[in-house]
């Protein structure tokens, strides 16, 4: 079993019991999602203190640059002094950022990260008190190249920290705290500091706002550092400098090796390159494209806090909204989705839809990084884990020092052309024509890395989209070969036992794999709830007992028979599903609907069916067929009230999903009842990846199981041989 299992598995140290549970039942907040990830004990410390050293970092940026810029007077000066500072943060990774990964796998996280946060104390608390700007350069760049031993180490540290499926969780709170929460404080407290520091300068001579962000900054390391000592749990395994007595620069090799031949990690190096490198050529033409819009000074400003806008909601609500979609496809869609936003912002001719673009550009944006993030931490293996963060960290920032250096000058060398169309000239600007380079860039590395990445479903990208979107779980399982699941409902004697031996039958001779089954009753337990439900003789069953009878049977029907036949792709036929709850319990016997359907889908796990058949019929008609067919049982002796009742409500069920449902007068003649459900069945399964009958016996083949005579579930198993596209049915 992989260590990261290991670390995951309950009791995993750290982990505090009963956590998370909530979170498995589906549709969960994300305000619930963060608590319980915050739950576990030594993943919300790891928090707070990367959450403080992530405001120190915004803290220390500001003061950094401020620090830069008051060093000078002349304005070439400061943004010389201002340039030199960013470049001399990026600068290191493109050397050190493959050693620090490998550093990452080979050596104890806990220490790396600890003597990270020290060495960074050290050099912010030397700043002012050397206050020199070409010790301002050397300390950034080693606080920078420090950082990127630490960055690794802190991400692969994570995924064993918390749950595989609380990852996504875990990913979104470190982001939305990085990029959301720590810069708005760090802005506040400088703004404060500004205001506190004068009258404290004048008091301690030497000592201005400056300077105390960047003692302050230091110190924030040094809590972090103490936090980050009293984690055991992040070292992990690792306790010797070599985890399988693997050279260093053997380990650097096998992890550049890794990434090249992992279709995944392939993907999302390139995925996540790519669209920084369109991120850089934004960045590096915001300003010109601001003026292009003639929006004033503040055009800048706002495009800047469109993108942090954009980038909080994708990452905020990107996840449940595309909740069902993979994350390998959501990565691919989301970068396309960026790139689109980005081409189509080159055309924008007001601020307002330039700020809508960039707002759109940044959601997908946010969506795409949590995707990848989240990937990197789930799927890469642990061995591997530091050296794949650290391999995508230098390219992301490799990528963004190259578009942010060779823009200016590509979009100067530009500069405004005309282009004679014959009909009308066409005015190109540089900044415009880079950005929408940067779009189509952005727009190829998404369909790259989608193809890199893609996990073989047999699912067409659109369908699995729009599905994902609109939470059709039936039209996923239907189109991902998961088979169809077809429910017939109505009251007592409309006919359903009889349509669905017809049914199966007719879908046999078809050449399809169509299994019959009922409720209450299709498997050995659900056989004894049948028997107490149905005896007149059981007099004093409350509604809510029976209620929870038919739910136990129901639950063990799709455990032992439904959901094991969906998953070998058959047209599985059901005499009654929920609707009957949800008419003769709800309804009937007058339980809140609301309160039948919770106890339904908590006993389905959310099953549904594809097509539900209504068989509607009044129920004095019913009622005097079934009674001319037997002695009538514990429901069919209740009042005729009670069977209207049952009727009105499977009648709105159907009325308030009109697609999902087929509603039959169950007065007419069999053959008519059935030739219409054929005809609707044949539109429903045409096309779908289903099991089909062997050769040997079918199309045409052995006899089907009766339904009518209440088959165990096991009887219809038949031998199946392949899964391919429904042939042409013939209704
Ligand atoms: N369309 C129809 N017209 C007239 N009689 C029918 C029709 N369909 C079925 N019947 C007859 O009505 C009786 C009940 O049929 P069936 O058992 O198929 O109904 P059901 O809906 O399964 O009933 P229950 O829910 O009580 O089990 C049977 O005797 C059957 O032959
Ligand atoms: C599934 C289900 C059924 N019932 C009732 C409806 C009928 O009266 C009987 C089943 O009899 P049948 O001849 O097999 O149709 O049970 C119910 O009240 N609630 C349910 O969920």
């Amino acid at each position: 079993m992989p260590l990261t299992d290991l670390a995951r598995g309950r009791g995993a140290e750290g982990h505090d019991d009963g956590e998370g549970s909530e979170e498995n039942l589906g549709a969960v907040g994300l305000g619930s999602k963060l608590r319980a990830v915050l739950r576990i004990r030594d993943f919300r410390r790891l928090w707070y203190s990367t959450s403080l050293s992530s405001f120190g970092d915004w803290l220390g940026l500001l003061a950094i640059t401020a620090t830069a810029t008051s060093l000078f007077d002349d304005e070439a000066a400061k943004s010389f002094a201002l340039g030199g500072v960013l470049l001399f943060r990026l600068l290191p990774a493109i050397v050190l950022g493959p050693l620090a990964g490998a550093f990452a796998d080979r050596f104890d996280r806990r220490k790396t990260m600890v003597v990270t946060h020290v060495i960074r104390f050290l050099l912010f608390a030397s700043i002012p008190i050397v206050n020199e700007i070409v010790w301002l350069f050397i300390a950034q760049f080693v606080i920078e190249a420090v950082s990127l031993f630490f960055i690794p180490a802190k991400d692969a540290a994570v995924p064993n920290m918390v749950r595989k499926d609380q990852l996504e969780s875990a990913n979104q709170l470190s982001l939305i705290t990085t990029y959301g929460l720590t810069p708005v404080l760090a802005g506040v407290l400088f703004a404060v500091l500004a205001v506190v520091g004068r009258p404290l300068s004048r008091a301690v001579p030497g000592l201005d706002e400056v300077d105390l962000a960047l003692y302050l900054n230091a110190l924030t390391y040094l809590v972090a550092a103490v936090i980050i000592w009293n984690l055991p749990s992040i070292s992990g395994r690792r306790t010797g400098p070599s985890v399988d007595g693997e050279s260093f620069l053997g380990s650097l090799r096998s992890g550049f090796s890794f990434a090249g031949h992992t279709p995944l990690v392939r993907g999302l190096v390139i995925g996540i390159t790519g669209a920084f490198m369109a991120a850089g050529v934004v960045i590096a033409t915001a300003q010109a494209f601001a003026r292009s819009l003639s929006a004033g000074s503040a055009a800048y400003g706002m495009l800047f806090g469109a993108v942090f806008v954009g980038l909080g909601i994708g990452i905020a609500v990107g996840p449940s909204v595309a909740r069902d979609l993979s994350r390998q496809r959501l990565f691919g869609v989301a970068i396309v989705g960026a790139g689109a936003a980005v081409a189509l912002l080159a055309w924008s001719i007001a601020l307002w839809i330039a700020l809508l673009l960039v707002v759109l550009m940044g959601f997908f944006a946010g969506i795409a990084y949590l995707a990848g993030f989240t990937l990197l931490g789930s799927e890469v293996e642990d061995s591997v884990r530091g050296r794949t963060f650290a391999l995508v960290n230098s390219l992301v920032r490799t990528a963004l020092i190259l578009s942010l250096a060779v823009t200016p000058f590509l979009v100067g060398a530009f500069g405004r052309r005309t282009v004679d169309l014959g009909v009308t000239d066409l005015t190109v600007a540089g900044e415009r024509l880079a950005l929408f380079v940067a779009g189509l860039l952005a727009l190829g590395v998404g369909v790259l890395a989608y193809r890199q990445m893609d996990d073989g479903r047999p699912v067409p990208l659109l369908a699995d989209v729009v599905t994902a979107l609109r939470r059709d779980t039936t039209a996923r399982r239907r189109l991902a070969g998961g088979g169809v699941l077809i429910a017939f409902e109505g009251g007592e004697g409309a006919g359903k036992s009889t349509q669905v031996r017809r049914l199966q039958e007719w879908l046999t001779n078809e050449g399809l794999v169509a299994r019959a089954t009922f409720e209450p009753g299709a498997t050995p337990s659900g056989a004894g709830i049948r028997a107490i439900v149905l005896d007149k003789a059981h007099v004093g069953i409350s509604s809510r007992s029976e209620a929870l009878l038919y739910a136990a049977d129901r639950a063990q029907h799709v455990n032992d028979v439904l959901r094991p036949a969906l998953d070998a792709g058959e047209v599985v036929i059901t005499d009654r599903f929920v609707d009957s709850s949800l008419a003769y319990q709800g309804a009937g016997r007058t339980i809140p609907l609301d309160d039948v359907r919770m106890l339904s889908r908590w006993a389905t796990d959310g099953l549904e069916p594809d097509l539900t058949i209504l068989l509607d019929l009044p129920p004095e008609v019913g009622l005097a067929r079934a009674r001319g067919r037997a002695v009538a049982d514990r429901l069919e002796s209740e009042s005729l009230e009670f069977h209207q009742r049952v009727r009105r409500t499977f009648r709105v069920l159907a009325e308030s999903a009109p697609d999902r449902y087929l509603v039959l007068d169950a007065r007419l003649a069999p053959d008519e009842i059935a030739a219409a459900i054929r005809v609707r069945v044949a539109e429903l399964l045409s096309g779908l990846p289903l099991q089909q009958l062997a050769h040997s016996d079918g199309p045409h083949g052995g006899p089907a199981p009766t339904a009518g005579t209440r088959p165990s579930a096991s009887e219809g198993h038949r031998p199946h041989a392949q899964t391919g596209a429904t042939p042409q049915l013939h209704p």
